[in-house]
């Protein structure tokens, strides 16, 4: 059979999965004239930006109100009819083919989730004709870099119950000679935490992404705890593994002024500004993420005018992975590196645009997955395909986080001597 016929799509179904949160979510298989099978499950954030592409959800009370019966047949019925008879390969013309009928700028009218599932799973289906692994066939031959992990190891904000207003506190263990001891550090400083935290009499019980959700004395109680579990791993705070946080600051900004009520504390952005380089000062802190707000695009320029040239400011609600946002970004001089989340854009291509972007205006990309995940393991190989060099999944500790740090071990043993992992708080990309 010739490679046209047999990476050309013969059929497409949607099917209801679950993920981490118990909420239903949305999957798509492909099958392609010679066979080959690609399967895809979209995720769910729950601190969403709002200029995020927008999850079909059907409303009423069947699923408390998540069901996504309306995306599921989207994808067996309008988009399986668009997309059967092309080719697999062409991924850019079925993106397009998928923008162009939902015809909307937020893809409200299919739902970005009935479209990512039909993208992601188009692209497993056709690696899997061509036989080459997902990060290669994104990636080529230039494919060999293994990310450098963030693991959210005490969560706060809208993923935990607790007193933390900042949403993610994260180690980043850079100083790894590879991958997998970078992973080992990250599982070794996880059980310090927690037994430091039972020996201080606080909760072990966990937030939606797996990082442990006790009630603190403040911020900084965090910060002071993770940097004891380091050093009690035998590691070196900021030269083997530093630290990270995600405030998800839209979600306590409240008309104008940041309402941190965990902490008692109540600021304008200037006072936030503050606040964070305070931490970067007292904590070996190398990448801020989301610490201003969404539309507070003056917060963000204060931000970085004072904190660019000393850590990664990352943007999350303020870009939300669309191209037009980071450009508005670049154009401003505000941050200087994207979260790269598939949903919030809604289709492969897309993603690769805004990567392409970013790279190309000195911004780095941190590959994420969302709070609400799955057993989808398709960000490991984005990282390693588009040799991002970083990537942002959660604590090691739930299934549906492991599963990417699984896949991101498979890839890493298969890789073997040609495997690279890169500090990149030393490099300059
Ligand atoms: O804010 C974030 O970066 C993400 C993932 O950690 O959370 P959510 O998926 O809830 O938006
Ligand atoms: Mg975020």
């Amino acid at each position: 059979m010739a490679a046209g016929t047999r990476t050309q799509i013969r059929s497409v179904e949607g099917f209801l999965a679950l993920d981490s949160r118990a909420n239903p979510t949305v999957g798509a298989r492909v099958v392609l004239e010679g066979g080959a099978v690609g399967e895809a499950i979209v995720p769910s954030g729950a601190s969403t930006g709002t200029h995020e592409a927008v999850e079909r959800r059907d409303g009423g009370t069947e699923w408390n109100g998540k069901g996504v019966s309306g995306a599921i047949a989207a994808v067996g019925g309008e988009l399986a009819t668009m997309v059967v008879g092309m080719d697999a390969t062409e991924q850019r013309l079925i993106d397009e083919a998928m923008i162009v009928a939902d015809g909307t700028d937020d893809k409200h009218r299919i739902g970005a989730n009935a479209m990512l599932a039909v993208s992601l799973a188009t692209a497993r289906a056709a690696a899997g004709a061509l036989d080459v692994p997902l990060y290669r066939y994104l990636g080529g031959v230039g494919a060999h870099r293994l990310p450098v992990p963030m693991l959210n190891v005490i969560n706060g904000g809208v993923h935990a119950s607790n007193n933390l207003d900042i949403q993610e506190f994260l180690i980043i263990p850079h100083g790894a000679a590879t991958f997998g001891e970078a992973l080992r550090w990250g599982v070794e400083i996880y059980h310090r935490l927690r037994s430091e935290l039972l020996a201080k009499g606080h909760s072990v019980a966990v937030g939606d992404e797996g990082g442990f959700a006790p009630d603190l004395g403040s911020h900084e109680e965090a910060l002071e705890l993770m940097v004891a579990a380091i050093e009690a791993s035998g590691l070196v705070p900021g030269r083997d593994c530093s630290l990270g946080l995600d405030a998800a600051a839209s979600e306590f900004w409240r008309e104008g002024r940041y309402v941190m009520v965990g902490q008692g504390l109540e600021l304008e952005a200037d006072g936030l500004v503050e606040y964070m380089a305070r931490l970067v000062d007292q904590f070996p802190i190398v990448s801020l993420e989301d610490a201003m707000a969404e539309e507070d695009w003056d917060g963000w320029s204060i931000l970085t005018e004072r904190l660019a040239s000393r850590v990664q400011l990352v943007g999350d609600d303020i870009f939300v992975t669309n191209p037009g946002l980071l450009g508005k970004g670049i154009e401003r001089g505000v941050a200087n590196a994207i979260l790269i989340k598939l949903n919030q854009i809604g289709t492969l291509t897309e993603t690769l645009d805004v990567v392409d972007l970013a790279t190309r205006s000195g911004y780095r990309s941190v590959i994420s997955h969302r709070s609400g995940e799955t057993e989808d393991t398709t960000i490991a190989d984005l990282a390693v395909g588009l040799g991002t060099g970083q990537i942002k999944t959660g604590a090691p500790a739930r299934s549906e986080r492991a599963a990417k740090y699984n896949r991101l071990l498979a890839i890493e043993r298969e890789l073997g001597p040609g495997a690279r992992y890169v500090d990149w708080t030393r490099a300059q990309r």
